[in-house]
């Protein structure tokens, strides 16, 4: 998915994506059966729905410049989805702003967008005009991401609905990062395909990286974002508890998933 930035006339050149004082809540209805009958019982007795708020992020502030690979590393729950998708424009923010410089290209949620009626092909085809690039682009494009994709025979021309989810991913990736965009979001994609499809990822992410791209990954593999970022963030109950080298952050992280508490220099957070 591509989105175009709104406003980032005030951004410093060298930025790509600011972030300041990022609040994102979620309102959840506690009821416990959502039937009529409970409703109208509720209604009759003048009550309103009982929600609950989640607070997914908590006063993020951040600045990304232009051309840095950011891992976002925190245990499940932590928000790092819900900052995904709110840089990516697809959830707004409670509070705070968002800004980016750039075009971006989302892999968040694997094949969201696809059109399951249509081949692998035309989709790619779709990819290509939704993120603005021209005809001619596209055809020069669309061969090789669906080499890159390397189905099984003649599935590429087939309908996407017909396709097992390791196919899936496979396209969704391929259109993704071959897409040139300014500015990458990957959630957990480095984990989709078997391991030979894995290492081509891997290696075309390395690529990416080194063209000097904006890249943000959220990962559960450490020593891919050691390896790929040059920076690492740590979310932690929606909080920014430590940025830093990945190598640092990774290793921190590491300490708290197998001791489960955290340094005691973040207690108070
Ligand atoms: N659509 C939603 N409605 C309500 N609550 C949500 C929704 N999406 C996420 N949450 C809640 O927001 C918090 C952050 O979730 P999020 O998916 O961003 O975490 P995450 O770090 O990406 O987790 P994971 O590693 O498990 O994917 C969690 O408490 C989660 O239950």
């Amino acid at each position: 998915m591509l989105s175009e930035s709104k406003s980032a006339k005030s951004l410093p050149d060298n930025l790509a994506i600011r972030i300041n004082d990022l609040s994102i809540s979620y309102k959840i209805n506690v009821e416990s059966k959502k039937t009529l009958k409970n409703a109208i019982m509720r209604a009759s007795k003048g009550e309103r729905v009982r929600t609950r708020t989640v607070e997914a992020v908590k006063n993020l502030s951040l600045d990304i410049p232009h051309g840095s690979v950011v891992g976002i590393v925190g245990a499940n729950g932590a928000g790092k989805s819900t900052l995904m998708r709110s840089i990516a424009g697809i959830l707004p923010p409670t509070s705070g702003q968002i800004t980016v410089n750039g075009r971006i290209s989302t892999l968040l949620a694997l094949g969201v967008g696809f059109n399951k009626a249509l081949s692998g092909r035309d989709n790619i085809i779709l990819g290509g005009l939704a993120a603005g690039m021209s005809k001619s682009e596209i055809q020069s494009q669309t061969d090789s991401i669906a080499e890159f994709a390397d189905l099984p025979e003649g599935f590429i021309d087939m309908p996407v609905r017909t396709y097992s989810n390791g196919m899936y991913s496979r396209v969704a990736f391929a259109v993704a990062v071959n897409m040139t965009p300014d500015i990458l979001l990957l959630d957990e994609a480095l984990s989709a395909g078997d391991a030979a499809f894995k290492e081509k990822s891997f290696n075309r992410m390395r690529e990416l990286c080194a063209e000097a791209r904006t890249i943000l990954i959220v990962s559960h593999a450490l020593s891919s974002l050691n390896e790929l970022c040059d920076r690492a963030i740590w979310l932690h109950k929606g909080k920014m508890l430590a940025s830093g080298k990945p190598e640092d952050i990774t290793e921190q992280y590491l300490k708290f998933l197998n001791v489960g508490e955290l340094p005691s220099s973040y207690e108070d957070l």
